[in-house]
């Protein structure tokens, strides 16, 4: 099977991807010329089932959230549309935009109990909906037109599609929906590939590295499920429209499952493979209606075995990947860099403050911190003080606190008692993305990058707190969106150069050995322009030489005003570097001060360094 699909791979290699899609337009746009009425309205129906494999590939392959439900927004859209044209008169410029935002809220509102459930309770949450929506569909005769449906709805087949005084036929009806496909997909482009797309994917696979980074988790998924929405409601209200006639079996849970099916046969996480799937599924059944019973039971088959034979959909058999920066930038990457344009990063208004702190003064102060676990006490009154400037070490033995207390720091844990203050400002009781906008960037213990996302794009999302484009200027690529991703990719391009990673950048950060994982975290965190940043452990795994350039490049990030706190096992290492030490001792701090007082004091010596002060030579 594979050296099948390699072959295959091989041969779709040898054309560029625009080839394909050219090609697809041409044969689109001549089918109205050369082909029956109905072969017209069944690629109309193919727009609107690739319209709904998108809304699916946005929520699940994007956004990692599962829908079971999605034909319930489908139906909303369209019963939006027929019941405000049939039942109230309403033109089609109001129906049309009130089916829309009908199906909107519906996946707005859907958001906010999805927001707080994961996986299978997600997927139960979801298939209520589309039962839910299923059943009062069939129920709410009066307005919907109950079990036989809603008929006379303003259509090419009727005659009766009228906007704005003109009457529009079939084919005039396809050319619509071919230029509402591409300007949608053109749209939606545009999100994906934006630090938007980057960040719903950075949450699918670690939501506790992305929201340390500044990515606001709640809020990026209920943006997930309204632009998934809106995509859903736009094909509702096309199908309406082309059909003249609604019914709820074509918003069963049933459907819900034929439009998972386009996704994933297509393959999700590419622009195309929603495509590849609802062409495949729209003409075939038509070809094949001897077998239309058939059809739920093949959809079933599919989805079973899809995972085996086509993991990644048909989109697989292309050797292409979407590329999760904007196309515009993604273009000009070999061009040799103009001079970056790396801007001072803009802060919070909280931020502020904390950049105002003056070299040498305290930056991040922790008051009497307590953190219990149920009967474990990981924290037990901490207190430290921070100077801006300086490379703070943090160090004590196994299961002293030190990773718990960068975690209540960053906003992971929320600690029992205590204060944390950045800047003056207080930080602890903020969620993590909340501190991460605040300049404070941290990596983590076991490095926790994004697998399957580039090197170069796990390091952009590094930026997420420094992006300040509105998702309209996202949405329709302005310049400025344009620009400052180029500033964005730019500065990460730099980051990666900081930390040696630059023949890596194209590779998918999942294969990276773990050594070089942990420098890619470190270029993440450092492309968010952080204040202040927190290392854990950042030289484990590391080998000599790399070391060596750690060690340097954390002395030139301190020369450069940037504050560090270094927690690390390898004692040469750490001593060498930092101005002060805090150790840390079964949750208590036994001693504050400089490392050559560290060295000679007592309760260090016996706590921390006894075991290994023979070892380390300290
Ligand atoms: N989420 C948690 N739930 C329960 N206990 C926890 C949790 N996180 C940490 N602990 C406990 O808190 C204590 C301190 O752990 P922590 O990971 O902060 O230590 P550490 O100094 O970073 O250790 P190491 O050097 O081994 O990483 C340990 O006893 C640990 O088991």
């Amino acid at each position: 099977m594979n050296s099948l699909r390699d072959g295959v791979r091989r041969i779709t290699g040898a054309l560029p991807p625009w080839a394909f899609a050219a090609a697809a337009v041409v044969v689109v746009l001549v089918i109205p010329f050369t082909s029956p009425p109905r072969l017209v309205q069944l690629t109309i129906i193919f727009g609107i089932n690739a319209l709904l494999a998108q809304s699916i590939n946005v929520l699940t392959g994007y956004a990692g959230q599962i829908s079971l439900g999605q034909a319930a927004i489908y139906g909303t859209g369209a019963y939006g549309t027929a019941v405000m044209s049939v039942q109230y008169d309403w033109p089609l410029w109001a129906s049309v935009p009130a089916g829309i935002v009908m199906a909107i809220i519906v996946g707005a509102l859907v958001s906010i109990p999805a927001g707080r459930v994961h996986e299978f309770y997600l997927a139960m949450v979801t298939l209520g909906l589309g039962i839910l929506a299923f059943t009062i569909f069939r129920q709410w005769g009066e307005v919907t037109g109950g079990f036989s449906g809603l008929g006379n709805i303003p259509s090419p087949p009727l005659g009766s599609l009228t906007v704005f005084g003109y009457t529009l036929g079939l084919v005039s009806y396809f050319y619509v929906t071919v230029v509402l496909v591409v300007v949608v997909t053109w749209l939606l482009a545009n999100i994906l590939k934006s630090h938007v797309g980057r960040s719903f994917v950075a949450l699918q696979e670690s939501e506790l590295a992305a929201s340390t980074l500044g990515v606001n988790p709640a809020r990026r998924k209920r943006l997930a499920y309204v632009l998934s929405a809106a995509l859903a409601g736009i094909a509702g209200v096309t199908y309406a429209h082309v059909v003249g006639f609604v019914s709820p079996d074509a918003f069963s849970v049933n459907a819900s499952i034929a439009i998972l099916v386009f996704a994933v046969l297509g393959g999700m996480r590419t622009l195309a493979g929603p495509f590849l799937g609802a062409a495949l599924l729209t003409y075939l059944p038509d070809q094949l209606q001897a077998f239309s019973e058939w059809q739920h039971l093949i959809y079933g088959l599919i989805l079973l075995f899809s995972f085996i034979v086509l993991p990644r959909g048909l989109a697989g058999l292309f050797p292409y990947r979407t590329s999760l920066i904007h196309h515009r930038v993604d273009r000009r990457r070999d061009e040799k860099a103009e001079p970056a344009e790396v801007q001072p990063a803009e802060q919070s208004r909280d931020g502020a403050a904390a950049a105002g702190v003056a070299e040498g003064d305290v930056l991040l102060e922790v008051r009497d911190v307590v953190m219990n676990f149920s009967g474990v006490r990981a924290l037990d009154g901490v207190s430290i003080s921070v100077r801006k400037g300086s490379i703070h070490g943090l160090i004590g033995p196994n299961g002293s606190g030190k990773t718990t207390l960068l975690n209540v720091v960053s906003g992971v844990y929320k600690p029992t008692s205590g204060q944390v203050s950045f800047g003056g400002v207080r930080a602890d009781g903020r969620k993590p993305h909340q501190v991460a906008t605040l300049g404070i960037g941290r990596t983590f213990q076991h490095p926790l990058v994004f697998d399957e996302l580039t090197v170069r794009e796990n390091v952009v999302v590094g930026a997420e707190r420094l992006f300040r484009s509105r998702l309209v200027q996202l949405l329709f690529g302005t310049r400025a969106a344009v620009r400052e991703e180029r500033r964005m990719v730019r500065s990460a391009e730099a980051a990666i150069e900081r930390v040696g990673l630059e023949e890596l950048r194209e590779a998918l950060a999942g294969g990276l050995p773990f050594g070089r994982q942990r420098l890619l975290e470190l270029a993440r965190s450092l492309a968010g322009e952080p204040l202040l940043l927190m290392l854990d452990e950042p030289a484990a795994g590391l080998a000599e030489d790399d070391l060596v350039e750690l060690a340097s490049l954390l002395q030139t990030l301190r020369d450069g005003g940037m504050t560090v706190l270094l927690i690390e096992h390898h004692m040469d290492f750490l001593l060498r570097l930092v101005e002060t030490v805090t150790v840390l001792d079964q949750g208590e701090v036994i001693f504050d001060g400089t490392p050559a007082a560290a060295r000679s004091d007592e309760r260090v010596l016996e706590a921390y360094l006894g075991a290994s002060a023979a070892a380390t030579g300290v």
